[in-house]
């Protein structure tokens, strides 16, 4: 009958849209397009505006503008000088992390694809931002965070390092990449956010990376548990310690 055709042809219609969104490959060079073409450039919140513009009638990888809500909340909470971003795509979460770093700070965002790096790259400059701010990194998580020690200029004595860290690439990746980061003392020991992002996925993605926190009292604590986003925070022992000592 006629409905069922509908419903079939609707049905195709939908797991091709599903499949264009997994492979991704559509959604960075129309994201980009769009938004070079519509916004104003130099102007951040253009820039944020068109993509959120193109996100309401486009299926998108970048974060809903709720999830950046709460991502801007952290920011302006934590206050990070030096930020570290899993998975940059078209660089939406990279624009609205810079446009809200204190004056010296700066991010280090990290993406697998050559060519999203590039396009993503493209738009952290259309927004009006410098390299002096950020960099970006074209290469696994994996692979970046064995160089961030000397991206970042940090000396042996670590006492400084990564004060915010989001993860939005691979949640597979996201307890190796977090081991790694504390393996190569890349947290700050005073005290570093880490924000997991989590959506469409299956559930108890973050079941790994959930028990490892809660199995490390001494430096880990699990902050709020939002629908899609996870915040934890890091701070080594020895700190909070001599914190409660000298109170
Ligand atoms: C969901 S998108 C990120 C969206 C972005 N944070 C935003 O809100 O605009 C995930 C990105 O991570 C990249 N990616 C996936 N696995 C990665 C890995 N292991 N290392 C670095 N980037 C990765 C993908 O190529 C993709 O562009």
């Amino acid at each position: 009958s006629r409905y069922c055709v509908k419903v079939a042809v609707l049905c195709h219609r939908a797991l091709a849209w599903a499949l264009r969104l997994v492979r991704g490959r559509v959604c960075v060079r129309s994201t980009h397009a769009f938004v070079f073409s519509k916004c104003t450039h130099g102007k951040v919140d253009s820039v944020l505006e068109t993509f959120d513009l193109y996100a309401g009638t486009h299926p998108s990888l970048c974060i809903s503008p709720q999830i950046g809500e709460a991502l801007d909340e952290a920011v302006r909470r934590v206050r990070p000088s030096r930020v570290l971003e899993l998975g940059m795509h078209c660089g939406y979460s990279s624009v609205r992390l810079l446009r809200l770093l204190p004056s010296a700070g700066r991010l280090i965002t990290v993406e697998l694809d050559p060519l999203t790096a590039e396009l993503g790259e493209e738009i952290i400059l259309v927004a009006g931002f410098k390299h002096s701010q950020f960099q970006v990194l074209t290469s696994s998580s994996a692979e970046a965070i064995l160089t961030l020690r000397s991206v970042l200029e940090l000396n042996q004595e670590a006492s400084e390092g990564l004060n915010l860290v989001l993860m939005d690439h691979d949640p597979q990746q996201y307890l190796p990449d977090l081991l790694a980061l504390e393996r190569g003392e890349l947290l700050c020991p005073s005290g570093c956010s880490v924000l997991l992002i989590y959506r469409n996925q299956r559930a108890g993605d973050l079941r790994e990376i959930l028990s490892y926190i809660r199995a490390r009292p001494d430096c880990y604590c699990i902050k709020s548990k939002l629908q899609f986003m996870t915040e934890i925070f890091y701070q080594k022992e020895s700190i909070r310690v001599d914190r409660v000592s000298r109170m």
